[in-house]
């Protein structure tokens, strides 16, 4: 944080709601005077701090606020702002996904689709809460200029003065809540372009969401599962934060994330098998039988939520893919391959890396392949991965 400028952030002392109600413009300092004692113990078992390089201090625990301010991650005080927005935004989210009255909402709304004759992707009301609860907290930060979710057919325009843009895919994985599978929150932030301001809303709106994934300042998801796992790059190194019940503080568990250069796991829906094409057929038959470049068997898991998937090829290594035109190049692709690239792995089409394509439309699909540098290298040797043949599946 700039020690000349007076500041606000949201802390415990300040959530964002309160800050709703502070005026904008010139900031007033609300440092933090009070420090949380920093042990945490689970279930009367001590737990040794990883504080990463980024933080001041040599003991103790850091949360993503003070990481983030810590001055070694020169995100500036927007950055921190925003931040602290959409954290409070995804713990409500996580709240929401694990409370009892979920499922007969998403039930009320499966049925309603299924006798309105509405394809299996239709939003769910998780979705569609989740996409509020994200919007209300981008609006309230003040640093949002635009936002485009993966929930709307438009992007929205929110603040002339907002200096950041927010593509969002607020719950990904709803589709099998009722089975308590894990969910996930997906962000890619980037800078408004100031160039377009002088153009009519919709239209700057709508340029300022395609942006080039080369252009993130930052991204992140946010993973619903036994735990709930912030995990963030802001363009240098990847790290995750793992929600702190008992002080509502998400706190740095996994610095500086290095995905291994192998693993040996390949996930994908392989009920597709035989609408895949033979490259692909053939690198999934040759490492699953262990005669790939890496000479062992690789195994298959598969939880069809993407975030899940991605965050367990993150933490293990091997390939996530989904090798149809399903995924979305705004609001999934992008995110998530800059995670995989700061964590030293690659996100591609098959062909292309993802970062570089440029978005024609909002809601562009495309295949998917995130994971291990030398996995990826492998898979694309085959070539023809892509699946063109992609009738509608009912499940
Ligand atoms: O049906 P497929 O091809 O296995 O796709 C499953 C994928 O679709 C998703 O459910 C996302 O779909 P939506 O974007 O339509 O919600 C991912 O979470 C998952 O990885």
């Amino acid at each position: 944080m700039q020690s000349s400028a007076i500041s606000i952030y949201a802390t415990a002392l300040f959530p964002p709601k309160f800050l709703t109600f502070l005026p904008q413009g010139p900031v007033f300092v609300a440092r933090r005077h009070y420090c949380r004692p920093r042990m945490a113990s689970l279930g009367g078992f001590t737990v040794k701090s990883q504080l990463g390089s980024a933080s001041n201090e040599n003991s103790g625990f850091s949360t993503l606020i003070e990481f983030m301010s810590s001055g070694g991650t020169h995100v500036g005080d927007d950055l921190v702002v925003l931040f602290d927005h959409i954290q409070y935004a995804c713990k409500r989210i996580a709240a929401l996904v694990a409370s009892p009255f979920n499922t007969s909402l998403g039930k009320q709304r499966f049925i309603a689709a299924e006798s309105s004759g509405t394809d299996r992707d239709a939003s769910k009301p998780l979705d569609i809460v989740s996409n509020e609860i994200i919007l209300r907290s981008l609006r309230n930060s003040g640093k949002v200029a635009v936002m485009a979710s993966e929930e709307d057919d438009a992007p929205i325009w929110l603040n002339n003065d907002g200096p950041y843009v927010v593509v969002t895919d607020p719950l990904d994985g709803s589709r099998n809540i009722d089975a308590s599978i894990p969910t996930g929150t997906i962000f890619g932030i980037y800078k408004r372009l100031v160039e377009l301001d002088h153009l009519p809303e919709e239209e700057k709106a709508m340029l300022n969401s395609l942006q080039c994934g080369t252009r993130l300042v930052a991204a992140s998801y946010v993973l619903y599962s036994s735990a709930t796992i912030l995990c963030t790059s802001f363009g240098s190194g990847t790290h995750a934060f793992t929600l702190d019940r008992s002080t509502g503080d998400f706190i740095l568990t996994h610095s500086d994330i290095k995905v291994p250069r192998r693993g040996q796991i390949y996930s994908v829906n392989d009920a597709r098998y035989f609408d895949w094409p033979e490259g692909l057929r053939q690198y999934i038959d040759t490492v699953r039988q262990g005669k790939g470049k890496y000479p062992k068997k690789y195994s298959a898991r598969y939880i069809c939520s993407l975030v899940a998937d991605f965050h367990r090829t993150l933490m293990y290594g091997g390939v996530a893919m989904n090798p149809r035109d399903h995924l979305r190049l705004v609001y999934e692709a992008n995110p998530l391959s800059f995670l995989v690239e700061h964590a030293g792995g690659r996100g591609s089409d098959g062909k292309t890396r993802i970062l570089s394509i440029q978005p024609v439309k909002l809601h562009q699909r495309l295949p998917l392949f995130l994971g291990s540098l030398e996995d990826m290298e492998e898979l694309e040797s085959y070539g023809d991965v892509q699946q063109k043949v992609n009738p509608g599946y009912e499940v």
